[in-house]
């Protein structure tokens, strides 16, 4: 089991932000994380990376037990996460190769000395990623597509059991999004690939190798499992609280809004 969540409830001051998370991912299952702004998506990723612990129940990630022993450290090493947060710390002067390098110590920056096999490691991640022709700018020279590029190919780099995609195509264009997208369906489908944690806003976004949808509003779990089932126009309308249709066009759903409803 990569993640056991059970009844986990997160309080904040006196406001209950999580309520009674259950939610179960098995090795190699790929899970969309779908909520509206301010669901609690951010705080399960904490809870996941150890950031932050529950208030109630139990998180198990990749066979740790949380609040047991202080694990944090040596569990963030076999998770790959891609975020905003993350991408703000990085050094805007390193170049893009030093940047996916330092993925291999889970450092930001790099403060050890590479070896042979990781320089190798980083110059084929590039490549599979698309990076390889701006692997000696400086990050800060970069789009933001092809930064998001350079950050999936850093949290691969110490071969992650679970990769946590967070809202990674904000601020990207359509083909720079599309793009991405492509290059996210490959690395699901490598053999031997961790389990995918995909957080987004937008249903457009789930790629058929996301088998699996949690959608989570304000702070509970309104429905889980198969996303064919999940991702339907009854269960969205009534999620989104909006009358909306779902259609699907190669395997990839798309949402709008029928006509004459308001929200
Ligand atoms: N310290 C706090 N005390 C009380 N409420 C808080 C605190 N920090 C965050 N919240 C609230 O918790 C809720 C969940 O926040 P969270 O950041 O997890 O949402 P999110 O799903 O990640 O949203 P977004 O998609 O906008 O990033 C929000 O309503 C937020 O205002």
């Amino acid at each position: 089991m990569v993640l056991e969540m059970e009844n986990v409830s997160l309080r904040r001051g006196d406001r209950w932000i999580l309520k009674n998370i259950n939610w179960q991912i098995e090795e190699g299952q790929h899970w969309v994380l779908l909520g509206l702004n301010g669901s609690g998506k951010t705080f399960i990723l904490n809870l996941l990376n150890a950031y932050t612990f529950a208030t109630k129940g139990e998180v198990n990630v990749l066979g740790m037990q949380f609040g047991k022993t202080y694990l944090a450290e040596r569990l963030r090493k076999q998770i790959g996460f891609v975020s905003s947060a993350i991408q703000q710390k990085i050094h805007q002067e390193d170049n893009a190769f030093e940047v996916v390098l330092s993925g291999a110590f889970a450092s930001i920056g790099l403060y050890e000395t590479p070896t042979d096999p990781m320089r190798q490691k980083a110059i084929s991640l590039l490549e599979d990623l698309g990076c390889i022709d701006y692997a000696n700018r400086n990050y800060e020279t970069l789009s933001s597509g092809e930064k998001q590029r350079v950050l999936i190919a850093r949290a691969l780099m110490a071969d992650p059991s679970l990769l946590i995609l967070d809202e990674p195509t904000n601020g990207l264009d359509f083909i720079a999004r599309e793009k991405l997208l492509e290059s996210i369906e490959e690395i699901a489908k490598k053999p031997g690939a961790p389990t995918m944690i995909y957080v987004t806003h937008h249903v457009e976004e789930i790629l058929p190798v996301f088998h699996k949808t949690l959608l989570l509003k304000e702070g509970e779990v309104f429905n889980a499992g198969d996303t064919t089932k999940i991702i339907t126009s009854q269960q969205l309308s009534s999620f989104f609280g909006l009358d909306v249709e779902v259609r699907w066009h190669n395997d990839r759903p798309f949402l709008s809004k029928v006509q004459g409803t308001s929200g």
